[in-house]
């Protein structure tokens, strides 16, 4: 018998990671202990793996940086892979292959030895939840223990169908003041919000999903285009009289604050937003734009005009049965140090503009 999946038993897993406590994840008979390499210290790898045949698990864009496959990294090539514990693979170590931060620096130590993946829809699992918790995808892992929590709730915790309505209020905004908030809560505790400019006018709305970005929105970063392209969909909202801006909780396109910003790091170091991604470990993308179709089907509208260069989210919305009647490019103009990240949107990730 299959309990019912459980999205606090995930959430309590992601609250784990980043205290730096072990997690078990199962599965069936499978299980599979999992120490952060980001939060944990010696200390607790000692009490994790005390006799030192704890394997460390890594993203498959990492070990294509660090020049580590295997056999199950070929045969599933965004799949996981497993190095073998080594007497000198210590703490220390594997911060060193978990964080790229010193990739260029460090002459790694090795050689390594890659191993079959034990469990590799689990171990695919535990570097979804470190995305999750916002850390570097890394883990020392050992077999068995008593599950803490499944694939199954992890994939609760994320589906946009848990979101729910919490709080409404009017909101007067600078550039426009006819406007509402809506503030939406997921089962994770995340909170997105939309804000309704204007009144239903009988057209589809002009909407925009906006990807949360700290340093672009509120700091004014001249690195990205996010803040301009914020405020100009609300003035473009405000002109065409109604409007629905979502703004989406997907910080550094899913990776979180500080991820966004180790890969920023790597761009000072001359990668591009695609590589540096890449390299930290994670997609190029996390974000699901699922979300925001779920938001729109709680506000009423289902049929839109987006405001986007981006055809994911207009592919995605569409796949979810939002009808998106037009897509209006939202293009600005760039500055001497967003113009190789605008460049590379549309050189690489597919961005029409
Ligand atoms: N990981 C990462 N995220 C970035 C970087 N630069 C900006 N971001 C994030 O990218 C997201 C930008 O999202 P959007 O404005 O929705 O942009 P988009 O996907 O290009 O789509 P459109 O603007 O609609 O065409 C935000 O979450 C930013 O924090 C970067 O170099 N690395
Ligand atoms: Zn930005």
């Amino acid at each position: 018998m299959s309990a019912a999946p459980d999205p606090r038993a995930a959430a309590r897993a992601v609250d784990s990671l980043r205290r730096g406590w072990p997690v078990t994840i199962g599965s069936g008979d499978a299980a599979l202990s999992a120490y952060a390499v980001e939060t944990g210290d010696a200390g607790g790898l000692q009490a994790f793996d005390p006799d030192g045949g704890a394997s460390l698990l890594l993203s498959a864009g990492r070990a294509a940086t660090l020049k580590l496959t295997n056999q199950a990294a070929a045969a599933t090539p965004d799949g996981p892979v497993q190095i073998a514990r080594a007497l000198w693979l210590d703490f220390d170590l594997a911060t060193a292959l978990a964080n790229p931060r010193l990739d260029l620096q460090t002459p790694l130590k090795g050689p390594f030895r890659a191993e079959p993946v034990t469990e590799p829809d689990l171990a695919a699992t535990l570097l979804q939840l470190a995305r999750v918790a916002g850390l570097l995808p890394a883990f020392f892992v050992l077999p068995g223990g008593k599950p803490d929590f499944t694939p199954d709730d992890l994939t609760a915790l994320e589906a946009p169908a848990n979101l729910r309505i919490a709080a409404r209020a009017r909101l007067p905004v600078s550039a426009a003041e006819d406007s509402e908030i809506i503030a939406f809560r997921g089962p994770g505790g995340d909170e997105h919000v939309a804000l309704i400019i204007g009144q239903p006018d009988g057209n589809p709305p002009l909407v925009r999903l906006h990807s949360e970005c700290l340093t672009g929105d509120v700091l004014g970063s001249l690195k990205c285009d996010c803040g301009p392209q914020l405020h100009a969909a609300i003035h473009a909202m405000s002109d065409a009289g109604w409007g629905i801006l979502l703004y989406l909780r997907q910080e550094g396109r899913g990776i979180g604050l500080i991820n966004k910003l180790r890969a920023y790091s790597l761009q000072d170091q001359g990668f591009d937003t695609v590589d540096a991604n890449t390299r930290l470990g994670f997609a190029i993308d996390a974000r699901d734009f699922g979300i925001a179709a779920r938001m729109l089907e709680l506000i009423g509208q289902r049929r839109i005009r987006l405001l986007t260069n981006n055809p994911a989210k207009v592919d995605t919305l569409r796949a979810q049965g939002v009808d998106v009647v037009e897509r209006i490019a939202h293009q600005l103009p760039p500055n001497p140090y967003n113009e190789r990240y605008l460049a590379t949107k549309r050189d690489r990730t597919g961005h029409q503009l």
